[in-house]
């Protein structure tokens, strides 16, 4: 598969002299055309940072972006991103078919041509049948499938997704994650997706790059060797899921630490905890298998 998104010895820092912070350091990684690749990390590591200056909402201090082959300076016209915050990213006196058409008007594109790519976007994204209501009157997990389907109208070369489901209950949440990995495979769409959760890490990747605390490096590119078909309850209590988000937990675990602001160490904290606690629950499904086993003889 040919490279579709390039990062080369990037660097972000904000500020400068004393105060000066350095979010991003020395990050290389590809994206190859059609994957779907997740970027994990502690919390405050530089995530954000890292996904604004791939958009070309910011432009990094030192190292290089291209996507397809094109240096990025600005954000590309064929990019997309979907936050996580759907309430605030759509219009609420557009209708949902409108919010989806909007970022259409700026390509050259006919009126016609607008509307039928609005509707397929709505019908990949299960909501045939919702263009004339308004995002208000839609739940948050719609909403967010609203947010999804009008990226993916755009039909962008790469779709960058900032914990896009942190937001919805967990039910909805299985829902999206199997939603988008559907629409990702029928249309070839490369993604980059930040997530805080080790398990959507796993279930939704191709490959997980696991980050460094502050300043955000890669420690780990891990391929998820998974089959495609994936199925939140199989795949979930599969050995080899359990295997490699114990790995990433343990990478998380033990990312080298810094010198970290009282505040900010407090939230790496959490996020270690977290690690640490799904570290714990591997071993204890790791005992219980073997007692399982044992008991089984
Ligand atoms: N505009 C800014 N000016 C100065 N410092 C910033 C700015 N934006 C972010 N930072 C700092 O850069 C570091 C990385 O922030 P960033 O938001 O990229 O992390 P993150 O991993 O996305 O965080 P979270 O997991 O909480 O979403 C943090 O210490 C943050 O305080």
């Amino acid at each position: 598969m040919p490279t579709m998104l390039e990062v080369t010895g990037l660097n972000h820092r904000y500020g400068s002299g004393d105060g000066a912070h350095v979010a991003v350091k020395d990050l290389s990684f590809s994206v190859d055309a059609g994957q779907l690749a997740c970027i994990v990390g502690p919390s405050g590591c530089g995530k954000s940072t890292l996904l604004r200056c791939i958009a070309g909402l910011i432009p990094p201090t030192d190292g290089s972006v291209s996507l397809h082959g094109d240096a990025v300076n600005g954000v590309p016209d064929d990019l997309a991103v979907v936050f996580q915050d759907y309430s605030r990213s759509l219009f609420p006196w557009l209708t949902v078919a409108r919010n989806v058409e909007f970022p259409l008007r700026w390509r050259k594109l006919g009126k016609q041509e607008r509307a039928e790519r609005a509707q397929e976007a709505l019908d990949a994204v299960g909501l045939s049948g919702v263009g004339r209501k308004f995002p208000w009157q839609l739940s948050g997990g719609m909403q967010q499938r609203v947010s999804i389907a009008r990226a993916l109208a755009s039909k962008p070369a790469l779709l960058i997704m900032d914990e896009p489901f942190a937001s919805v209950d967990a039910q909805t949440r299985f829902e999206l994650e199997d939603l988008l990995r559907r629409v990702q495979r029928e249309q070839r769409t490369t993604i980059l997706l930040v997530t805080h959760d080790i398990d959507e890490s796993v279930y939704l990747g191709d490959r997980v790059l696991v980050l460094s605390k502050s300043p955000a490096t890669i420690v780990a590119d891990l391929p998820v060797d998974l089959p495609a078909d994936r199925d939140q309850i199989a795949t979930r209590e599969s050995a080899k899921f359990v295997a490699l988000r114990g790995e990433v937990a343990r990478l998380l675990q033990t990312v080298p630490a810094k010198q970290a602001a009282p505040e900010q160490q407090a939230d790496e904290d959490v996020a270690t905890a977290d690690a640490a606690e799904w570290t714990a629950t591997e071993e204890a499904a790791t005992e219980n298998a073997g007692s399982a086993k044992e008991t089984s003889h």
